[in-house]
């Protein structure tokens, strides 16, 4: 089955006369892996917040796993989706493990209460953080964790709920070039495996957007600036209207790398 897992139709988001999300038309279809590029207040992170079904438009439709938000139990639905981002990081109440940081992504709540867990999800949450190069960590608390561990993590616990869409807020962002390589290559991993949900990734850096990614939105003052297959979209053109600078880009071995060219 091949359908639309997300699908907005004139959507902006306005806040205190502040349009952050203007007119925003975009279709993501099952199996794709998306990357949303654009610089610094353009309105990425509130395009993920609606995509995790967290935030409402001030218009437009917006359609998640063929539910209509306003009209679907978001409560039902947000399990269906596993979402990393900072936001949620944050949240995480001082004490708590690794393993009940990962454990609660099934319910997508943040920290643990009262909930039970079947043998085969402690497995579960052991082996995700396995894959994700973190299983030493599983009795640790989250808070003393160093960045690039808790980026790993946040992974994990997103993919937990066995997610049919998978949204990751900046997941190399604070990271040492050795952790930023690391974490590239697997999320590559992930974006090459059909198992794999589809997978939307927000970023400022195309070095950053892994070998596999399949599409790419291009933001700028909450408007699209391109949307469409990643080597259609990361064109000199593209990128300098939607960074403001003019810029030149290349790509090696699937990897995409930019500079300015003033
Ligand atoms: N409640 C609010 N009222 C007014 N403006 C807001 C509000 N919340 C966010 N904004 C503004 O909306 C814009 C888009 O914010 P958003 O966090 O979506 O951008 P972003 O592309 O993720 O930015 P960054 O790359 O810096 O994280 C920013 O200019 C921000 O200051």
């Amino acid at each position: 089955m091949a359908g639309e897992v997300l699908r907005l139709q004139g959507v902006g988001v306005k806040r205190e006369g502040a349009s952050l999300l203007r007119d925003v038309t975009w279709t993501v279809d099952e199996g794709d892996r998306w990357v949303v590029v654009g610089p610094n207040g353009a309105g990425k992170t509130t395009l993920l917040q609606i995509a995790a079904a967290l935030l409402h438009p001030t218009e437009g439709k917006v359609e998640i796993l063929e539910e209509e938000l306003g009209r679907t139990d978001v409560f039902e639905l947000r399990p269906r989706i596993g979402f990393a981002s900072v936001a949620i990081a944050e949240k995480v109440p001082a004490g708590e493990t690794v393993l009940d940081v990962v454990l609660t992504g099934s319910y997508a709540i943040i920290g643990r209460w009262r909930e039970e867990y079947e043998s085969t999800d402690l497995a579960r949450a052991i082996g995700l953080l396995e894959a994700l190069g973190c299983a030493e960590l599983v009795k640790r608390r989250f808070s003393t964790l160093s960045e690039g561990e808790r980026k790993r993590v946040q992974i994990a616990r997103a993919l937990m709920p066995d997610p049919e869409l998978l949204l990751l807020d900046e997941p190399a962002a604070g990271l040492d070039l050795g952790g930023r390589e690391d974490l590239v290559r697997r999320l590559s991993v992930l974006a090459n495996d059909q198992a794999a949900p589809t997978t939307v990734m927000v970023t400022h850096h195309v070095e950053e957007v892994p070998e596999g990614f399949t599409h790419a939105l291009l933001l700028r003052k909450g408007g699209v600036v391109a949307a469409g297959k990643v080597d259609e979209v990361f064109t000199p053109e593209h990128l300098t209207a939607c960074f403001g600078l003019p810029l030149t880009v290349d790509r090696q071995n699937g990897r995409w790398y930019a500079r300015a060219t003033y």
